[in-house]
């Protein structure tokens, strides 16, 4: 919506025909964005070459579990002077591997090729034209500058950052923490409760980012505190609502059906317990989701045990003891 605004001619491929009729007849999308009215600027096709064939350049946002067989899909249309962005926020969980080295690999390009968009941008908002900012990283300067300039207009404001590693990894982490923040509300534990969790889930999504490599301020940025803050409060939030309705003591595949959107942090959670695992580096409230999610942890267990955690201090970020130490 954003880059038919900006003039552009867009082209959606989608799997189901009625859901492309609904698109090019009627201009909506009632399934997935009940209520919002498209451009006609916008057209779909079930046929990836008509969508991707000689578009300078192609935005990718499949569920992280479709991703790798999508790109897969629209490699033989691929050339090298398209522009290739994504918006997906997860990993590969079998692999651990980030989107944008799914979609290197499959595109067998350089991953500095490649941009990601992420922060706190929930669609129903963006297609009402609401203010939004959002951040587009990659490793490649004039592919993000590009990205920029395609989507940047008076509603949709756009910054650029070189950290691609780090605003990949904050957009995928805090579903983790929204899908908590939400079972916090869930179980009616308040306020302080859920400023705690995103406190500490920042803390822990920071200190895992910087031991993989990512730049700590990234996740002050829009893509970490940014899409946390919005996906852990927001009522759109799909995580958000998942995580409520398992407060609330509802069986997660009931949640899942009721959803029939992607939840991406439960898969994120999966992946997160073994990326901690890998690293060597803590992450409490991600382990305990782990244990809600899979392997029948009450909610309120976890909690109780978050708590109940050995004393600590609250400058162990990043491995930092002290602030002498960060100062060293
Ligand atoms: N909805 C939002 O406001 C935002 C979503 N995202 C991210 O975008 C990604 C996609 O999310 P949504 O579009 O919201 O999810 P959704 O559940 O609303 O839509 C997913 C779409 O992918 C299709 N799909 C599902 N499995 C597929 C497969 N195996 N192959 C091909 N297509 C498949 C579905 O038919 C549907 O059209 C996620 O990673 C999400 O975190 C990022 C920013 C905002
Ligand atoms: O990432 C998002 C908004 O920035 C979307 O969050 P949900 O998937 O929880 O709806």
């Amino acid at each position: 919506s954003v880059l038919a605004a900006n003039g552009l001619e867009v082209t959606m491929w989608t799997r189901g025909e009625e859901q492309a009729a609904e698109i090019n007849n009627q201009h909506r999308n009632s399934r997935f964005l009940p209520g919002a009215e498209l451009s006609p600027r916008i057209q779909a096709t079930t046929n990836m070459g008509e969508a991707v064939q000689g578009a300078s350049a192609v935005l990718i946002v499949a569920p992280s579990s479709a991703m790798r067989s999508v790109v897969n899909q629209l490699k033989s249309y691929y050339t090298p002077d398209m522009l290739i962005i994504h918006a997906t926020k997860g990993f590969e969980t079998e692999s651990l591997k980030r989107m944008s080295t799914v979609i290197s690999e499959e595109l067998e390009c350089e991953e500095g090729h490649i941009v990601v968009l992420s922060g706190p941008s929930h669609a129903e908002e963006v297609v009402k034209r609401c203010p939004t900012t959002v951040v587009v990283a990659s490793l490649d300067k004039a592919a993000a500058d590009a990205a920029q300039a395609l989507f940047m207009n008076a509603y949709f404001r756009v910054y650029t950052n070189r950290d691609m590693l780090g605003v990949e990894l904050a957009g995928a982490f805090k579903n983790i923490i929204a899908l908590g923040a939400g079972m916090s509300d869930g179980l009616d534990f308040g306020d302080n409760a859920k400023a705690a969790l995103l406190t500490r889930g920042l803390a822990e999504i920071t200190r895992i980012g910087v031991e993989m490599g990512a730049n700590p301020l990234t996740f002050s940025g829009l893509a970490g505190i940014g899409d946390l803050v919005v996906t852990a409060t927001s009522q759109h939030s799909r995580n958000w609502r998942a995580g409520s309705m398992l407060g609330q003591g509802q069986k997660l595949e009931d949640v899942l059906n009721s959803m029939g959107m992607v939840v991406e942090g439960i898969r994120t959670t999966k992946a997160a317990y073994f990326i901690s695992q890998k690293y060597g580096v803590q992450m409490p409230i991600a382990d305990q989701l782990y244990h809600v999610l899979f392997q029948d942890r009450e909610p309120r267990d976890a909690v109780e045990a978050l708590m109940g955690r050995d004393p600590k201090t609250e400058m162990e970020v990043m491995k930092l003891e002290t602030w002498e130490q960060w100062h060293s």
